[in-house]
């Protein structure tokens, strides 16, 4: 799988995407009946076509290399899941929201665009045709701070040009959004020459081997502040107030003058190679970039099927098998750390109860190696009822406890004011859906927000009872430690 990247990525082979004549002309037709529908309906329908790329193209670097000055943009893979990418570029139509009922209005303003979409029937791969990409901040009503502008608290884009790959084959979707009074061969005109100034296919930019000017990273408050918001927040969990907690905090990455941060493409071509068992993604908003490598999927839907993942307890890794199994032993019998764990797995089964005929969670975690640390980790499968969006399910079960904190009535007012940052889109869902209202979505932790002069990556752990400051302050390390030797060289 590693290596289908490097195929396409030799330049002057033609066109990224290359669409036929009778393609072009399908577009224009899909374009005609989405204009009679916009008419009648009295609002804008979402026209398309699906394509087949040659084998082993690459969405990553096709999104990369094409994208103009401030076009959004969003990649979502996981290499090691039968080559499964889902890349999108630009924005026919932005959908954002805010507030307590953000995802289950995007959830319905999707569904309503989707349902009558002029679109290709699916070719079998999954994530092709309209899809909508895109993330929620941790908090429902979004980012506070000048860091993320650009990021609202809910924000779903369907791209121009959408890229779905799976095991070697790559489909792409390309879109246009047609108004009552709009010219439809002009709409899918503007579509096409989108993509056919995307030009040739080239290769992932590579990160300076050795860079002449490097950056230091710093903690944006001090690391004793931390340490005093852990043993603040153990106080109210022995006063019993609350069983967990999760915090949080930012390390920035500023070099000297002329120092930029490397380049997101760059960072993900390292990370998608580097961390097997780990989504890799970002969201590109203006000039700022959001990045993770996370192990953490929040959910996963397929018609009545839905996975999702538990995850919390952690310790770190080792370049020695023996010692690293031996951690992981330790970490499996850690009362401390089991309990963070089954606090996770409760809150997620019980949620569950109101959307599932059944849920199942395996009896005792398994521990899972991914990027800098190892956790443990509780898959959980269930049926729905009926099928709900995975939007809506998305909203159904963020923050876990594995983010947030049990209760959530208690601990989630704390964190702003213990940890005294903006948390942005850390630990918020990040992710794709289609216009069945299948997809999946994963937490962005391990994480990082690029912008035109910083970095700054973000890190947090489950605060219970037992849990020592010193040593959950050496716990965020561990996680930094997955982007911040990247991102800083
Ligand atoms: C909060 C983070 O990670 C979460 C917290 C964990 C823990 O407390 O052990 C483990 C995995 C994640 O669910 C993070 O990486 O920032």
């Amino acid at each position: 799988m590693a290596h289908d990247a490097q195929v396409v990525a030799r330049p002057g082979r033609g066109p990224a995407v290359p669409v036929a004549a009778r393609d072009r002309e399908r577009l224009t037709r899909h374009a005609r009946q989405a204009a009679q529908r916009a008419r009648r309906l009295r609002t804008a329908v979402l026209a398309s076509i699906t394509v087949d790329l040659p084998p082993g193209a690459d969405p990553l670097a096709i999104v990369a290399a094409g994208r103009e000055p401030g076009e959004p943009w969003t990649v979502y893979e996981q290499r090691d899941r039968d080559g499964r990418s889902i890349c999108g570029l630009g924005a026919v139509v932005a959908l954002e929201a805010s507030g307590p009922g953000r995802f289950r209005e995007l959830a319905v303003r999707w569904a309503a665009l989707a349902a009558e979409a002029v679109a290709d029937l699916g070719g079998g791969v999954e994530g092709e045709g309209p899809v909508a990409l895109g993330g929620f901040a941790f908090t429902d009503d979004g980012p506070t701070t000048h860091a993320w502008e650009g990021f609202s608290a809910a924000s779903l884009h369907v791209p121009r040009l959408a890229l779905a790959a799976r095991g070697g084959r790559v489909r792409a979707t390309i879109s246009a959004l047609v108004a009552p009074d709009d010219d439809p061969r002009a709409a899918a005109e503007r579509a096409l020459a989108r993509v056919d100034r995307l030009g040739a296919a080239t290769p992932l930019p590579m990160l300076d081997p050795d860079p002449v000017r490097r950056a230091r990273p710093a903690s944006a408050l001090p690391p004793a502040h931390y340490e005093e918001a852990v043993a603040r927040a153990v106080e109210r969990i022995r006063a019993g107030r609350m069983e967990k907690i999760v915090l949080a905090r930012e390390v920035l990455v500023r070099g000297s003058t002329g120092w930029r941060p490397p380049e997101a493409a760059a960072a993900l071509g390292v990370m998608r190679e580097a961390y097997d068992g780990c989504c890799v993604l970002a969201v590109g908003r203006g000039p700022r970039t959001f990045l993770a490598a996370t192990p953490e999927l929040l959910v996963r839907r397929e018609g009545h099927r839905l996975a999702t993942l538990a995850l919390a307890g952690t310790t770190r890794r080792s370049s020695d098998p023996a010692v690293e199994s031996h951690l992981a032993e330790t970490l499996l019998r850690s009362t401390k750390d089991r309990e963070e764990h089954a606090i996770v797995v409760r809150r997620i089964l019980r949620r569950l109860e109101r959307v599932a005929l059944w849920s199942t969670a395996a009896p005792a975690p398994q521990v899972v190696q991914a990027a800098s640390a190892q956790h443990l980790a509780t898959p959980i499968r269930a049926q729905l009822a009926e099928p709900r969006s995975v939007i809506e399910l998305a909203g159904l079960l963020h923050p876990t406890p594995a983010v947030g904190g049990f209760p959530e009535d208690v601990a989630l007012p704390m964190i702003p004011a213990l940890e005294g940052m903006d948390r942005g889109w850390y630990a918020g869902p990040v992710g794709w859906t289609d216009a069945a209202g299948d997809g999946e979505l994963c937490v962005a932790l391990r994480s990082a927000l690029l912008e035109p002069e910083q970095v700054r990556c973000f890190a947090g752990v489950g605060v219970v009872a037992d849990s020592d400051p010193a040593a959950e302050l050496a716990e965020t390390e561990i996680k930094l430690q997955a982007l911040l030797p990247l991102l800083s060289g």
